[in-house]
């Protein structure tokens, strides 16, 4: 880092009555970074022309951190950012970069901004991408302000991140036609629903498509109930349900699953379907586009309060901004209640 590079915002000028004035907002910048997530468009429309109205200008990163490092950048007018509220995916593109987990990527990165003049950042992703903002601004004088984007719903301190809802309905359409074959045929399916870390994705689909057994990596008790499922329908001569298996739930997810299951119980016609990433893809929700709206909205008025470092998230309706220390390293409330819901109407 050099730090003769460092641009210190507090060094503004004093205003006549001796107070100090507020940095000078001029251009902002924003990305999209991480997994795409329907509903990061509507975000981006949000953000460019809520900076547009309070006078602007907007720079488009491409390619999210990796595009940053590399200068991959665009200017944004409204007009760029009309007709995609509608459309799943970014129209910045976006992606995951090794280079930018380096100081010297970093480096590279605040280069870019500071030729571009850039000076504060709007940034939609999940916790990764606020990680590599967090720790940015901690090494350069540059404010960011995050978007929770990401189907994973993950985040701590947002109710919503932008593309779960959408997400969500694409498991529950493929998850009931599923059914259709498991019922016909007699068999069981697992089927693997995304999330690396998180279940809630598999667990709130689970409960939407009434899946017998869901399996998460938050709770390992759940396993005893897939046991308990596979004996009683073997007991009942009952061989057809659904297994929703987060992606995260064990290594090797639901081919190794259904591996185990077919060694202890040959009789079961066993089947593994991957959603993979149709889950991803898609127009977003009414939904999606809204609380994209709101966010993208109040993320520009937090960079004009001079608010770094912060998420802006939806808690019980209501726009609350939380720090990115927190947002990143604290973990989304999981909802154990819901669990024991679904064991209770599995009888
Ligand atoms: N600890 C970190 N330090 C610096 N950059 C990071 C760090 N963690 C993540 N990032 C950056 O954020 C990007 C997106 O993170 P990732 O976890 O892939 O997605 P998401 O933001 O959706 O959780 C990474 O590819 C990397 O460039
Ligand atoms: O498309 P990739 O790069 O294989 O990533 C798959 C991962 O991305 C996700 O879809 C979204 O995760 P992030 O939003 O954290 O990037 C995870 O559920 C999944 O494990
Ligand atoms: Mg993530």
């Amino acid at each position: 880092m050099t730090i003769s590079a460092m641009r210190d915002l507090s060094m503004t000028p004093a205003t006549e009555n001796g107070l100090r004035r507020k940095p000078i907002l001029r251009k902002i910048g924003v990305f999209t970074s991480g997994g795409d997530a329907p509903g990061m468009n509507a975000a981006i429309r949000a953000v460019t022309r809520a900076a547009i109205a309070n006078k602007l200008k907007v720079t488009g990163i491409r390619r999210g951190y990796q595009g940053m490092i590399e200068g991959d950048f665009i200017p944004l007018r409204s007009s760029d950012v009309s007709g995609i509220i509608q459309l799943g995916g970014t129209i910045l593109r976006t992606a995951r970069s090794k280079e930018f987990r380096t100081p010297e990527g970093r480096e590279k990165a605040w280069q870019q901004l500071q030729n571009a003049g850039i000076d504060a950042v709007v940034v939609i992703g999940g916790d990764g991408s606020f990680t590599g903002a967090l720790t940015m601004s901690q090494e350069y004088n540059i404010s960011f302000v995050g978007i929770p984007g990401t189907i994973d719903n993950d985040i701590y301190g947002t109710d919503y991140t932008i593309g779960y809802e959408t997400a969500l309905n694409s498991v529950v359409c493929a998850v009931d036609k599923i059914r259709d074959t498991a019922v016909s045929h007699g068999r069981i399916f697992m089927v693997e629903v995304m999330g690396r870390e998180a279940g809630l994705l598999a667990l709130n689909s689970g409960i939407a498509c009434g899946a017998e057994v869901i399996l998460i990596p938050e709770s390992k008790e759940q396993h005893d109930a897939l046991k308990r499922f596979l004996d009683k329908g073997y007991k009942r001569k009952e061989r057809s349900g659904i297994v929703i298996v987060a992606e995260g739930d064990e290594p090797g997810g639901a081919l190794k699953l259904a591996e185990n299951v077919r060694c202890e119980h040959p009789e079961l016609d066993v089947r593994v379907s991957i959603l993979g990433h149709i889950q991803r893809g898609g127009s977003p929700t009414a939904n999606d586009r809204i609380n994209a709206t709101r966010m993208g909205v109040a993320a520009v008025d937090a960079l004009l309060d001079d608010q770094k470092s912060i998420m802006i998230g939806i808690d019980n309706g209501r726009i609350v901004q939380v720090p990115f220390n927190k947002a990143v390293k604290l973990n989304h409330s999981f909802d154990r209640e819901l669990l024991e819901i679904q064991k209770m109407l599995n009888i």
